[in-house]
């Protein structure tokens, strides 16, 4: 199996970029920096700027790859947005070219880079796309998932996939809000998630140190807390407090924004993780998902959608059929996944 050496170091590298500009953006971020997209979603300079380095360095390394990225620049490019458009492309530049200390090996060619033009980095940014789909290498970007929680000062996730005819291969996570270790806060915040198929799952610090590799323990039943997203648009909140009290669970459970409940969750911090749809209608994106199923799996857990099925990466940008996510331990999947047929059974019932 293919350890896709190049790739991560590679995928690493650019997510550690985009760490470190997303960071810096949040204590500057101003008002006017933020844009509500066609589903009333927020964007701001932090998801473009992150979008186009990503792009870039992808670019640079793999210049044959296309990508599926969140999101793209036609907002950008209106005249009406040129005072954001030169924030994102000097954001983009700063991340592209400054020197991020030990671990940047120019020679992988992801070193410190070259300034861009705005159309460039604006045609970066619009690389991401690709419409998906079954066959052929494509990577995944979601500059900022949880861009709700990076406005709150919360958990965010930078976040970056290699799929491989519809397989994850490659899966890292930036999460520069998150403590290193819970139980060891003096060592800070700031961790970058990463799997590689069949070669396991490590946290490292922003900087690429200190790696640990990562196993999801086995948990008492008393133990079990799940964790879930902070907005209840997102994912049923009441939904999971039945699927809780189904399996008597008596732990609160953990609300977090974005992709970090998949890194909590392959290190242990909380036992499952249930993502139940609110509404008929919405499809999960894949750069939602794909660097979050692999780390887990490869951290000894497994993930499905919540009839048990597994998650499809290859009908295109979306998940397609795929309804709701369950991702946890083996044993307890199994057992949430049983409850949550039970809670989906009396909801119909109800209905
Ligand atoms: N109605 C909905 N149902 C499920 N997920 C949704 C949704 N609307 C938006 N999302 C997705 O939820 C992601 C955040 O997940 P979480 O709630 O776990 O933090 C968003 O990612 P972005 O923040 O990258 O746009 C977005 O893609
Ligand atoms: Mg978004
Ligand atoms: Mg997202
Ligand atoms: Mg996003």
């Amino acid at each position: 199996m293919s350890s896709y050496a190049t790739e991560k170091k590679v995928a690493v590298a650019a997510v550690r970029r985009a760490c470190q500009l997303t960071s810096s953006v949040f204590n500057k971020l101003v008002k006017n920096e933020t844009l509500t997209k066609g589903d009333k979603s927020p964007v701001t300079v932090g998801d473009y700027a992150a979008q186009a380095v990503i792009s870039t360095m992808l670019y640079n390394a793999f210049p044959a790859d296309p990508i599926v990225g969140e999101e793209d620049a036609a907002e950008l490019r209106e005249e009406s947005s040129a005072e954001m458009r030169d924030r994102i492309i000097a954001l983009a530049n700063e991340a592209l070219t400054s020197e991020l200390g030990p671990g940047d090996e120019v020679s992988w060619g992801v070193g410190p880079g070259q300034e861009k033009t705005a159309v460039q980095l604006l045609d970066a940014i619009d690389r991401g796309n690709h419409p998906g789909g079954p066959s052929g290498r494509m990577w995944t970007i979601d500059p900022i998932d949880g861009t709700k929680g990076f406005l709150r000062g919360e958990q965010y996730a930078v976040c970056l996939s290699l799929i491989v005819d519809a397989q994850v291969q490659v899966g890292i996570i930036g999460c520069p809000n998150l403590l290193f270790d819970p139980a060891q806060p003096d060592l800070g915040r700031g961790v970058i998630f990463v799997a590689v198929k069949g070669h396991g799952a490590e946290q490292v610090t922003l900087t690429g140190a200190n790696p640990i590799p990562l196993k999801i323990p086995c948990f008492a039943p008393s133990d079990i807390s799940f964790l879930e997203s902070v907005e209840a648009a997102h994912s049923s909140h009441t939904f999971n407090e039945r699927v809780s009290s189904l399996l008597n669970i008596t732990r609160s459970p953990v609300r977090m924004d974005s992709q970090a409940k998949y890194g909590c969750l392959a290190r242990g911090d909380g036992a499952a993780y249930l993502r139940m749809p609110t509404g008929v209608g919405y499809r999960e994106k894949i750069w939602d998902h794909a660097p979050g199923a692999i780390l887990v799996e490869e951290a000894g857990g497994v993930v499905t959608d919540s009839r048990g099925g597994a998650l499809n990466f290859g009908l295109g940008r979306t998940l397609g059929e795929n309804f709701g996510v369950i991702a946890a331990g083996r044993a307890v999947h199994s057992r949430v996944l049983e409850a949550v047929k039970t809670a989906g059974m009396e909801a119909k019932a109800k209905a």
